[in-house]
């Protein structure tokens, strides 16, 4: 069943708030940020709509799309030492080397165009540059220098201009396709449209005609869907589950389970997921994956959805379906959709409503696929180069036409907007008209779920992907076959002052292990999921305390279960203290340090999420603090001193060691301590082994800084995490 058939069988085709229309003007009806529909001047219609909405049936209706316009938009990036090809020089006045055209972006807006090639305006919205020669798809390399960029692309200055003076629309109910050779900046486009990564500020992005400002871009990030190229997931949930998750998480807190369960079935079925939506997402293929990318943004029924490159790593096959999806999702939903493709089929190309066309961050056309043929050849068929192209595309007559696109549906909504009957149009009126949609996207709520929710969904994930990450056979296996060659090691030790050594080094040892290996795999949490928290932090799916919380609260089972394994095992079989109340509290000790040591782990992975830099700090690190845990050296140099204090193997070392020796040791003849000088008689005192092993405070004291540690140092652990900001490419 496709989509559009669904949709009739639910009575949306026909429930009059999916237009189905595939002109460019089309736009589906619905509840608008104001509320409700409005005519502009020119006869067209303006859907604000964000919310979902009920129609009569009682069913949520789809939300319709957006109209999208960027207009000069300029992104330099600063240049990265050590990179191939150092630059030089300087782009900061903003000059253009181009020698047919002034430049008219950075800010550049109205300034004269010299060897502008002629151009018109075709109704909705089809701009054609007519008159220059040469071919768009796969355009000549002649080499032709790009203005202010070198041949690399690079600027001679510290900068790098990414994208120069782009301008470009996209309405509802369309696909608008970004096209253009690798790196002429398809994906920063995307990236700024999408709010994931900033522009240089002279330039403006609309949304149905209130300008987007940073404050607006936050607000905003929950109606533009962004599927990045990589699709990220947890690979041991299944489809059905990362769905499921999502709908939790990004749906409205006063929908009931069964609504977001129900919207979860509607999405497997819409995306055709239904035969893999059952398997682990490792398991399925690439097309799957890409759909079940889609299918997390479309959940929360965004206005927008932007793609990069989606069909890339796809067969033709795929490439045509997922286009198909894509397509269906404009006409019959009527979102604005924008994607980015490399190399699409004849059909998959002259399928698209509007095409732009890029190059070195410039565009080079903008208007119908079909157009792109007749502005490129020029009538002529003869091959254009990138020069020709670039020179061709007069960039700030097509900002001027965006923005006075964008005025004169700014201005026909506001007179809608504030119509008091009469048909008059007050001073000022128009104004409030803007500023009472900007508010209603301002007063939206920063994320649907409430904390709570947040939390408890988070945890239930990470537990459920924990379960088959952590707790699996070969851990049990480890941890009870560590468990038992300790125990045949120290195997039935008897309580005399000759095994006073040996039953140190067996809480040494418990301690070393157990606590390394709680600081190496909590170092790996945040660099491996690293992706995915900046992925749905971006789109705003949870508050990062929820997230850092539920994380640390769903692995501590899996993280305490196999120390008390091992524990279980080794402690009774080498007979170190036959007390049972010893046992649960030496244990309850090593699981405190375990706990200390995964908040090291925790902190340095947050701090250095660069696994390479970060593998060696910890090295470096962990044995430095192992070092001075007190086992091995025992007079530090003063200036060494405070590196002890943040031992946790010295705090459990010395409290378990207390614990342990909790009666005067007998002599043996060994004359390891110096009461038992004389031989075999008599006992020595416990300070007297305690100071023999180098024990320091109380155990009360001991246990209480382990506290303190675990604690303090999860909690720099969360504000390193807050501190790093998504790298623009993740
Ligand atoms: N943060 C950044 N720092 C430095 N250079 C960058 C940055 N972001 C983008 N670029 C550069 O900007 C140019 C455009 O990159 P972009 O990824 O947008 O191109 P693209 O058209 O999407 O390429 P592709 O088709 O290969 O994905 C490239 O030369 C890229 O190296």
């Amino acid at each position: 069943m496709t989509m559009e058939e669904e949709m009739m069988q639910e009575g949306r085709g026909t429930g009059g708030w999916v237009a189905s229309s595939t002109s460019a003007l089309a736009r589906p009806a619905g509840g608008g940020l104001g509320g409700g529909v409005d005519g502009d001047a020119l006869g067209r219609w303006t859907v604000t709509s964000t919310a979902a909405t009920k129609s009569a049936s009682g069913r949520t209706r789809t939300t319709g799309g957006m109209h999208l316009r960027w207009i000069r938009i300029t992104k330099t990036v600063e240049r990265k030492e050590g990179g191939a090809g150092l630059l030089r020089g300087s782009i900061a006045d903003g000059s253009s080397t181009a020698p047919t055209r002034e430049k008219g972006g950075a800010g550049g807006g109205g300034r004269a165009i010299t060897g502008l090639v002629g151009r018109r305006k075709r109704g909705g919205g089809d701009y054609i540059a007519s008159g220059a020669p040469g071919v768009v798809a796969g355009w000549g390399e002649d080499g032709g220098t790009v203005a202010k960029n070198d041949d690399d692309g690079n600027n001679n200055g510290k900068t790098k201009v990414i994208l120069d003076g782009v301008s470009g629309s996209a309405n509802p109910g369309e696909v608008l396709a970004l096209m253009g050779p690798s790196g002429s900046g398809k994906t920063s486009v995307l990236d700024v449209l999408s709010g994931r990564s900033t522009h240089d500020g002279s330039g403006v992005i609309t949304l149905d005609t209130v300008i987007v400002n940073d404050k607006l871009m936050k607000k905003m990030k929950k109606r533009v869907a962004y599927v990045k190229q990589a699709d990220i997931f947890f690979g041991h949930l299944t489809v059905r589950d990362q769905l499921t998750y999502t709908a939790l998480l990004r749906l409205p807190s006063e929908w009931p389970k069964c609504k977001k369960v129900e919207e979860v079935n509607r999405t497997i079925r819409r995306l055709r997921l239904n035969k893999c939506a059952d398997t682990p997402i490792n398991m399925i293929s690439g097309g799957e994956k890409k759909r079940v990318n889609i299918g997390s943004e479309l959940l929360t029924d965004p206005s927008i959805i932007l793609l990069d490159e989606p069909t890339s790593g796809l067969d033709s096959t795929s490439a045509v379906g997922l286009m198909n999806i894509l397509h269906e999702l404009a006409r019959i939903e009527g979102k604005t959709i924008i994607t980015s493709i490399h190399q699409p089929s004849s059909a998959v190309f002259f399928a698209f409503d509007k095409l732009m066309l890029l190059s070195d961050g410039h565009v080079v056309y903008f208007g119908t696929p079909r157009g792109s043929l007749e502005h490129s050849t020029g009538g002529g068929g003869t091959t254009s180069t990138k020069r020709t192209l670039l020179d061709s595309w007069d960039a700030e007559a097509f900002a001027r036409l965006i923005e006075d696109e964008d005025a004169a549906e700014r201005n026909a909504f506001d007179i809608v907007g504030v119509e008091d009957g009469c048909g008059g149009k007050g001073r000022g009126m128009p104004r409030r008209a803007l500023s009472r949609r900007e508010s209603a996207v301002l007063t939206e709520k920063s994320f649907n779920a409430t904390w709570w929710m947040q939390y408890k969904v988070l945890v239930h994930r990470s537990m459920k992907n924990s379960r088959s990450a952590i707790f699996t056979t070969l851990n049990f296996v480890k941890a009870g076959a560590i468990g038992f060659m300790c125990g045949l090691l120290w195997f039935q030790m008897p309580y005399t002052e000759s095994t006073v050594f040996d039953r140190s080094s067996y809480y040494f040892f418990t301690m070393t292990f157990w606590v390394f290996d709680a600081m190496f795999t909590a170092y790996m949490t945040f660099p491996l999921e690293r992706a995915i928290i900046f992925k749905e932090r971006s789109s705003g799916a949870y508050r990062l305390s929820a997230y850092f919380i539920a994380k640390t609260t769903s692995e501590a089972p899996a993280r305490l279960t196999l120390p008390s394994i091992y524990m279980l095992i080794s402690y009774w079989m080498s007979g170190v203290n036959n007390d049972f109340r010893i046992f649960l509290a030496s244990t309850l000790c090593s699981l405190l340090s375990v706990l200390a040591g995964e908040s090291i782990g925790l902190f340095l992975g947050a701090a250095v999420l660069d696994m390479e830099k970060g593998m060696v700090v910890m090295t470096v690190v962990s044995l430095g603090l192992m070092v001075v845990g007190g086992f091995f050296v025992r007079t530090l140099p003063v200036w060494m001193v405070w590196f002890g204090y943040l031992s946790p193997f010295k705090y459990s070392y010395n409290s378990s060691v207390q614990l342990v020796f909790d009666k005067p040791v007998p002599c043996d003849g060994s004359k390891v301590l110096s009461s038992c000088q004389g031989g075999a008689v008599g006992s020595a005192s416990v300070e007297e082994v305690l100071e023999f092993l180098g024990v320091e405070y109380s155990t009360g004291l001991n246990v209480a800084l382990l506290f303190v540690m675990f604690v303090v140092i999860r909690i720099m652990a969360f504000f390193a995490l807050k501190s790093k900001k998504a790298d623009e490419r993740t």
